[in-house]
């Protein structure tokens, strides 16, 4: 568990954290989101203790990040937005440093190792020199050392920048499996990414935490009014009145037709309320065959742009 209280990082007058605070609960996998230089990487190094905040506490299962870091880094796995890699050690090697870095028991070593590269799939390339890997495998070994040792939590910055579609699929399915067995925290300016893996969201804009929900919830909460998109056969002016009448539609806008003799509408039902069934026989009782009917609804990118641009841009 991660509690994060009125945390603030300065660089020099400038607020990079701005009182963020946050829990993290054990078993989840939680999305950091925000849109580059809204303090993502900066609140990571502090939890991660790479760097000193100006105020305000971290707590990693119980352990202070400031007062008992031994205690709490070794909780974590943390794989930085540049891993750590030393480009003239084959993996095997660097791996076997890395276990005497986190201070592995001497007789754990090569078996954590092993499992850690059975976990990451890096197992046939154990032997090849970090420089010759591509840059999908580079990552898995980033995630290697991150695994290493069992930590319970595991903090990944950005981990598929730079990663091609498939590199970008097999590090996501990666991460899923990865978050059967630890607590994941996972930064991203991309959107598909966190829905595709994170439970719960956690949006952070200028150094501020804007919202903090499940990926689920956060949708709902900014799609409470339900739109449709409507085209069917009828003459304009029928169409819009008779779908106006129809009990809990709230709005009905004409918007530019794809077809010719066909009317293109937006309607807007009342929250909570599920209109199709009623504008379905609507359409039958006026001889309006529906040539289309769907849900407009708002994806995570909308939710995402309206939380986080309320303020000007960031450097
Ligand atoms: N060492 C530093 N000195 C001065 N300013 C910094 C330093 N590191 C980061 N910043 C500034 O702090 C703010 C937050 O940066 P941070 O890297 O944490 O954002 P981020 O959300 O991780 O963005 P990105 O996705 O671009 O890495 C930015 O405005 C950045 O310019």
């Amino acid at each position: 568990m991660i509690e994060i209280n009125h945390l603030v990082k300065k660089y020099g007058s400038h607020v990079a954290v701005d009182d963020l605070s946050l829990t993290v609960e054990p078993g989840k996998i939680y999305g950091f989101l925000g849109p580059n230089g809204a303090g993502k990487s900066t609140t990571m190094n502090i939890i991660t203790g790479y760097l000193a905040a100006t105020s305000g506490e971290v707590k990693i299962n119980g352990f202070d990040v400031l007062k008992q870091p031994e205690e709490a880094k070794k909780c974590v796995g943390y794989l930085p937005e540049l891993p750590p890699l030393y480009m003239d050690m084959t993996v095997k090697e660097y791996l076997d440093f890395v276990a005497e870095l986190k201070k592995i028991e001497k007789s754990l070593r090569a078996g954590y190792v092993k499992e850690a590269m059975k976990i990451t799939k890096t197992e046939e390339v154990s032997g090849r020199l970090i420089r010759n890997l591509s840059k999908g495998y580079r990552q898995r070994v980033g995630f290697a050392q991150a695994v290493l040792g069992y930590p319970e939590i595991l903090i990944l910055d950005e981990p598929t920048v730079g990663l091609d579609p498939k590199q970008i699929i097999e590090i996501r399915d990666l991460i899923k499996e990865l978050g059967k067995k630890h607590t994941i925290i996972l930064s991203s300016h991309i959107l598909s990414e966190i829905s595709a893996v994170c439970d719960h969201v956690f949006i952070i804009s200028h150094g501020k935490l804007v919202a903090s929900d499940s990926t689920e919830n956060l949708l709902e909460r900014m799609t409470g009014a339900q739109e449709i998109e409507l085209l069917v056969k009828a003459e304009e002016d029928t169409a819009e009145t008779a779908i106006r009448e129809v009990a809990q539609v709230e709005r009905c806008e004409k918007t530019e037709s794809k077809e010719d003799g066909a009317v293109q509408l937006l309607v807007t039902a009342k929250k909570d309320a599920d209109v199709r069934e009623a504008i379905y026989h609507t359409c039958v009782e006026h001889h309006m065959p529906i040539l289309e009917m769907k849900a407009a609804s708002k994806s995570l990118e909308d939710v995402f742009l309206e939380l986080t641009s309320q303020e000007g841009g960031t450097k």
